[in-house]
């Protein structure tokens, strides 16, 4: 961004917030965020609690971005199609945790989880195919889980399933190239999250031609302009996606995915459904298979009901302190 902040102004307009989700995600059932009122609206610092300060200087170098400035890009969209977002729950548990995001014709399904096997990754693919029906689009993200010999065995194993794509099946950029190349014929697609997200160098996965789709997420990548800015020069579709944010988190998605030239694929930003409570008055659920763009205010009652006990409020704020050094540079 042009310049940034100062320090006293962004603490000034910061709240901090721990948010109860329905289910448990990523191995935590609270999300925490520092939503901050800024300039030009409202805007969030959500980086995962263990991510060093870092690779958490980037979000707030998005959440900074958001909060002081539009972006320069115009938006050519004003809605956004997205998918329902599968955790590992229990097979009884899905058509439940599906009715969460209401008429979504595309799920994610979080696959090769610590603690599962292949056979509850089938078990609960079936299960979703079968509440979907014929006509539903589902991809699998495995947040580089197996080895290349394990994933492609699990794609083989899933694809009667007929999946759209298998997101960051593998670790690495010469994995996802290697499976890439393997499973080309059975026509399931490669995208790269993880690769593009947590990587020195976002674009090598495109330049090894690892991946089909780039799965891209405003916070970890500083923000709406250097995402788009990503996608031109990747020259690969891109699929917007949520960190499980806030609804004022998932407002700096939508406005990413309002402005990408082209969007063929549904995004993942549907999660405000997995939060059992929200930091505005009307939360960002996804209504009809899609999701509104503009921005959004966050409920001062909203803020007061969810703020975060003292000892987690200033270890935020001294986590946004260490983070602002860093890029003050
Ligand atoms: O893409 C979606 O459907 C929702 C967002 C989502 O899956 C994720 C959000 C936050 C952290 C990640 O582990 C996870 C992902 O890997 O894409
Ligand atoms: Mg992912």
């Amino acid at each position: 961004m042009d310049a940034l902040p100062e320090l006293d102004d962004v603490l000034s307009r910061a709240h901090v917030v721990s948010v109860p989700l329905v289910t448990p995600f990523r191995g935590v059932d609270r999300r925490e965020a520092v939503l901050l009122d800024g300039p030009a609206g409202w805007s969030e610092f959500s980086p995962f609690v263990e991510y060093d300060d870092a690779e958490a200087s980037t979000w707030l170098a998005a959440a900074l971005d958001f909060g002081w400035r539009d972006s320069g890009a115009p938006a050519v969209r004003e809605s956004i199609p997205v998918n329902a977002t599968l955790p590992a729950v229990p097979l009884d548990r899905i058509a439940h945790t599906l009715s969460l995001f209401g008429d979504c014709r595309t799920v994610k399904i979080k696959v090769g989880e610590p603690g599962e096997t292949l056979a509850d990754d089938v078990a609960r693919v079936g299960e979703t195919r079968r509440l979907l029906g014929p006509a539903g689009r589902i991809r699998l993200d495995a947040n580089g889980a197996w080895t290349v010999d394990e994933a492609e065995h699990a794609v083989r194993a899933l694809e009667q399933f007929d999946l759209e794509y298998v997101e960051q099946p593998c670790a690495s950029v010469p994995e996802l190239a290697e499976l890439r190349r393997r499973i080309h014929r059975i026509d399931v697609l490669v995208a790269a999250d993880e690769s593009v997200r947590k990587a020195a160098d976002p674009l090598a996965v495109a330049r090894a031609e690892a991946a089909d789709l780039l799965v891209i997420k405003a916070a970890p990548l500083g923000g709406i302009d250097r995402a788009l800015a990503l996608v031109a020069e990747a020259g690969l579709p891109a699929v917007v996606s949520s960190a499980l944010d806030t609804s004022i988190g998932l407002a700096m998605g939508a406005e990413l995915a309002a402005r990408l030239p082209a969007l063929d694929f549904d995004c993942g930003l549907g999660t405000a459904a997995l939060l059992a409570d929200d930091v505005v008055a009307a939360p960002l659920r996804p209504v009809d298979g899609a999701i509104a763009v503009g921005r959004i205010a966050a409920d001062r009652d909203a803020l007061g009901r969810l703020a975060a006990d003292p000892e987690r409020t200033a270890a935020w704020r001294e986590r946004l302190t260490r983070c602002h050094a860093l890029l003050a540079g």
